[in-house]
C-alpha cells in the first residue's frame, strides 16, 4: 500500500489529501500539522474551514484511509511520498522584507524529513515557492541524508477557494516538475500514477523542477493583472461614465481574451495574489531585472489604489467625514463560499474608516467575531504563520467596531452602507426595510456589483457600484485617491 504523508492541515493540505483520499481508496493518507486545535478540528464535525462539498468527502474517508494528526514525525517516517504543504508567507524582517518569500516553515519541514526519514522518499512542494527552492531543499535533504535517497518534485497547487474541491475533482490541469534523471523520470510517473485516478492523462503535464515552481508564480500573477486591469478601467469607467460590467462583457466575448476573471472589484485579496506577485518582483530583482520587477509591481499598485480609491469615495460622498457616524459593512470574507479573511480587502477599507473615525458594524454569515478583530489589530502579513505564533489580543482600534449576524441589524441607524463581498444573499436583500431603518440620505456603497443600482435609486438610496455610472450626488463631490 502507498502511504502518503502532508505536512500542513490548512486550505490546502486538507482538502487537496481529502480528495487524493477519496479517489485513491488503496493509498494511505495522513494529514499532519504542529497545531493541535486545528488537528482536532479534522477530526471533529466542524471542520477548521468551510469550504462547499469538503464536509461530504471528509466523512466518507476519515478513519478509513484519511487520517489528520499530531504525530508529524511517525507519518513522515512511515511515508512514501511526502508533500510539503506549509506557510511560505511574506518576509517582515531583514533581507527581502515585503517582498521575499519567508521559507523558515518549509526549511524546517524539510530538516525534519531529513532527521526522522529511514527510507527512500518523494518530498513534493505543494506549497508556494520562489523558483529554485527545490535546489535548496535538496541540499537539505541530501547533505542530511544518511544513504536515503530524496528525489524532490513540484507539484503547485491551483484550487482556488470556495471552489476547492470543484477544482480538485477535475482540475484544468496538473503540473508536476522533476530532475530530468532516471530518478525524476521514476518519481514524477509515481506521483502521476496516483493523479490518474480520476484526472485525464492529457490534463497531468510533466516539465523540469523550474518551469513547475515559475509556472505557479505566473499563473497567480496573470490572474491578478487582469483584475487589476479592469479595475483601472473601472475609475476610468467612472470618470466618463462607461459601465465597467459592459466593457468587461465587450472584451470578453473576444475568444482570445475569454470571460472569466473580469469582474472589477474593490480589490483582489486572499492569500495568494499579493503574496506570490510580491515574490516574483523579488526574484525579478534578483536576477538584475528591474523593468520585469516593476511591470508587475504594478498590479499590487492598483489593487491599493482600488481599496484607497473606495474609502475616499465613500468619505468624501458623506460630507467629506464619517467621524462617529454608524457604517454597516456587509461582507468581510476575501470572496464569496469561504470563511477566510487573508488579505480580504475589507480590512484595508475598514481600516480606512477607522482611521477617518467610522463606528462600523460587520455582518459576515462565514466569518466570526473573533476572527474579524483579529484582522483588525493585526499588523500586515502578520496572519501567515501557524496560528501559535499569531498576535492574539486585539488591541484598541477594534472598540468602534461591532460584529452582528444579521444584515438588516448591521445597518440599523447607519448612514451608509458598504458592501465588500459578493455574498449571494447580499442581492435578495429587502432593500426597502433596510432604506427605512437608515439614517438619511442613505448611501450604498457596492464594492462587488451586486446590488440593482437603479431599483435602489428608485428607493431613495444614493449608490455608489463601483465602475458604474455615477449618481449626480457623487460627482459633485469628487474623491481624490
Ligand atoms: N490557500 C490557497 O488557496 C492556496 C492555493 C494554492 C497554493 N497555496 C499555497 O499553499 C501553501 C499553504 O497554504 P494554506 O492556505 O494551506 O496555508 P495554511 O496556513 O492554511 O496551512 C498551513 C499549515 O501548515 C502548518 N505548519 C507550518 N509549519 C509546519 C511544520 N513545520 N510542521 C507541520 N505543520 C506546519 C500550519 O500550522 C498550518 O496549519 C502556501 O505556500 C500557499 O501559498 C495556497
Ligand atoms: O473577476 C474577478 C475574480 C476574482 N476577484 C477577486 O480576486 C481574489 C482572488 O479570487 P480567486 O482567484 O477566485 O480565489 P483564490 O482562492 O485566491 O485563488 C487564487 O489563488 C490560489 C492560491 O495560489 C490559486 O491556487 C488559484 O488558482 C487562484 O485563482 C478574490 O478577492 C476575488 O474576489 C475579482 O476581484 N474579480
Amino acid at each position: 500500500m502507498v502511504k502518503i504523508c502532508c505536512i500542513g492541515a490548512g486550505y490546502v493540505g486538507g482538502p487537496t489529501m481529502a480528495v487524493i483520499a477519496l479517489k485513491c481508496p488503496e493509498v494511505q493518507v495522513a494529514v499532519v500539522d504542529i497545531a493541535a486545535p486545528r488537528i482536532n478540528a479534522w477530526n471533529s464535525d466542524h471542520l477548521p474551514i468551510y469550504e462547499p462539498g469538503l464536509e461530504e468527502v471528509v466523512k466518507e474517508c476519515r478513519g478509513k484511509n484519511l487520517f489528520f494528526s499530531t504525530d508529524v514525525e511517525k507519518h513522515v517516517a512511515e511515508a512514501d511520498i511526502v508533500f510539503v504543504s506549509v506557510n511560505t508567507p511574506t518576509k517582515t524582517q531583514g533581507l527581502g522584507a515585503g517582498k521575499a518569500a519567508d521559507l523558515t516553515y518549509w526549511e524546517s519541514a524539510a530538516r525534519m524529513i531529513a532527521d526522522v526519514s529511514k527510507s527512500d522518499k518523494i518530498v513534493v512542494e505543494k506549497s508556494t515557492v520562489p523558483v529554485k527552492t527545490a535546489e535548496a531543499i535538496e541540499k537539505i535533504l541530501t547533505h542530511n541524508r544518511k544513504g536515503i535517497n530524496f528525489t524532490i518534485l513540484s507539484n503547485p497547487e491551483f484550487l482556488a477557494e470556495g471552489t476547492a474541491i470543484k477544482d480538485l475533482f477535475n482540475p484544468d490541469r496538473v503540473l508536476i516538475g522533476g530532475r530530468e534523471t532516471p530518478e525524476g523520470a521514476k518519481a514524477i510517473k509515481a506521483l502521476k500514477d496516483v493523479y490518474a485516478h480520476w484526472v485525464p492523462e492529457d490534463r497531468i503535464l510533466c516539465t523540469n523542477l523550474w518551469s513547475a515552481e515559475l509556472s505557479k508564480l505566473a499563473a497567480n500573477a496573470f490572474l491578478a493583472q487582469r483584475i487589476s486591469s479592469v479595475n483601472a478601467m473601472s475609475a476610468l469607467c467612472e470618470a466618463t461614465g462607461a459601465d465597467v460590467s459592459q466593457v468587461s462583457h465587450a472584451i470578453g466575448t473576444d475568444s482570445r481574451i475569454g470571460p472569466k476573471f473580469l469582474s472589477s472589484s474593490v480589490g483582489f485579496g486572499g492569500s495568494c495574489f499579493q503574496k506570490d506577485i510580491l515574490n516574483l518582483v523579488y526574484i525579478c530583482e534578483c536576477n538584475g531585472l528591474p523593468e520585469v520587477a516593476n511591470y508587475w509591481k504594478q498590479v499590487i499598485r492598483v489593487n491599493d489604489y482600488q481599496k484607497t480609491r473606495f474609502v475616499n469615495r465613500v468619505v468624501a460622498s458623506m460630507f467629506n467625514t464619517v467621524s462617529g457616524k454608524k457604517v454597516a459593512i456587509l461582507g468581510f470574507a476575501f470572496k464569496k463560499d469561504t470563511g477566510d479573511t487573508r488579505e480580504t480587502p475589507a480590512i484595508d477599507v475598514c481600516k480606512g474608516l477607522l482611521g477617518d473615525k467610522a463606528r462600523l458594524s460587520i455582518y459576515d454569515p462565514q466569518v466570526t467575531e473573533e476572527q474579524i478583530k483579529k484582522d483588525l489589530s493585526m499588523n500586515k502579513f502578520d496572519w501567515d504563520h501557524p496560528a501559535h505564533l499569531q498576535p492574539t489580543s486585539p488591541n484598541s482600534i477594534v472598540k468602534t467596531v461591532s460584529v452582528v449576524w444579521d444584515a438588516y441589524e448591521a445597518t440599523k441607524d447607519a448612514h451608509a452602507v458598504c458592501i465588500l463581498t459578493e455574498w449571494e444573499e447580499f442581492r435578495k436583500l429587502d432593500y426597502q426595510k433596510m432604506f427605512d431603518n437608515m439614517q438619511k440620505p442613505a448611501f450604498i456603497f457596492d464594492g462587488r456589483n451586486v446590488v440593482d443600482v437603479d431599483s435602489l435609486r428608485k428607493i431613495g438610496f444614493i449608490v455608489y457600484s463601483i465602475g458604474k455610472p455615477l449618481d449626480s450626488w457623487l460627482k459633485d463631490m469628487p474623491a481624490v485617491a
